[in-house]
C-alpha cells in the first residue's frame, strides 16, 4: 500500500507539472495509518451512518471495500453512491495532499451509510507524513495567480485538531489554518511582551 500510495505521489506530480520529485522525497519516510471499519447491519439504515460526513485530514487514501456498498461522496450538492468494482481500489484526495499542492487537488467529502441486512467491511490506507515534517506545498504551485493559501503545520497538529473539532463539512482545513494563524499570532506578541 505504501509502495502504491508513492507511484500514485509520482503520477499526481506529474500531473502538477512538477519535476523534482518534491511529493516521493517528502512522503519517503511516514506516519501512514491502516483502518478496518466493519459496519454491523442496522434496524434504522435511514436514521443511522457508518461514517459520518468528512473529508479525510490525511493525504491520500486508498480504500478498498467489500461488494456491498455504501459509500457516497457529496458533489454537485448530493449524495452520490460510489459502486464497488470488485479488484479496484477508491483513492481519496485528503486534506493534506490540498495544502501540499496549495489548493490545486481538492479534498472531498464523503461518508459511509449503513443496511438492515448485512456485514459490510472496508479497508483504509491513509498516506500520512511523518508526524513532525512540516507541510508545506510545493515551491511550483505558489505564485501571483495562486497565492500562498495555508500555513505551514505539522501532521501531529492536524491530527490533534481534527481529533478535538469534527466537522460534518468541506472546511476543515480553513479552519484549521485560522486556528494555526492565530496561535503564531498569539506566541508573536508573548515573545514580543518578553523584550518590551
Ligand atoms: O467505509 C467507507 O467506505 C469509508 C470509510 C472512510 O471514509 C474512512 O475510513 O475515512
Ligand atoms: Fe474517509
Amino acid at each position: 500500500m505504501n509502495k502504491l500510495s508513492l507511484q500514485l505521489m509520482d503520477l499526481l506530480e506529474i500531473s502538477l507539472g512538477l519535476d523534482q520529485a518534491y511529493f516521493k522525497h517528502f512522503f519517503e519516510e511516514n506516519d501512514s495509518i491502516l483502518r478496518l471499519n466493519h459496519y454491523p447491519p442496522c434496524q434504522k439504515p435511514d436514521s443511522t451512518l457508518g461514517t459520518g460526513p468528512h473529508s479525510d485530514p490525511t493525504s491520500l487514501t486508498i480504500l478498498h471495500q467489500d461488494q456491498v456498498g455504501g459509500l457516497q461522496v457529496f458533489s454537485d450538492e448530493k449524495w452520490h453512491s460510489i459502486a464497488p468494482i470488485q479488484g479496484a481500489f477508491v483513492v481519496n484526495i485528503g486534506d493534506t495532499f490540498m495544502a501540499l499542492t496549495n489548493g490545486v487537488y481538492k479534498s472531498c467529502l464523503h461518508r459511509a451509510v449503513v443496511n438492515n441486512r448485512v456485514v459490510r467491511r472496508s479497508l483504509a490506507f491513509f498516506l500520512c507524513p511523518k508526524m513532525d515534517k512540516p507541510v508545506t506545498p510545493a515551491a511550483g504551485l505558489v505564485n501571483e495567480a495562486n497565492p500562498r493559501k495555508y500555513p505551514d503545520f505539522t501532521w501531529a497538529t492536524l491530527l490533534e485538531f481534527t481529533q478535538r473539532h469534527y466537522r460534518a463539512d468541506m472546511k476543515t482545513l480553513d479552519v484549521f489554518s485560522k486556528w494555526v494563524q492565530e496561535q503564531e499570532s498569539t506566541q508573536k506578541s508573548n515573545t514580543l511582551g518578553i523584550y518590551q
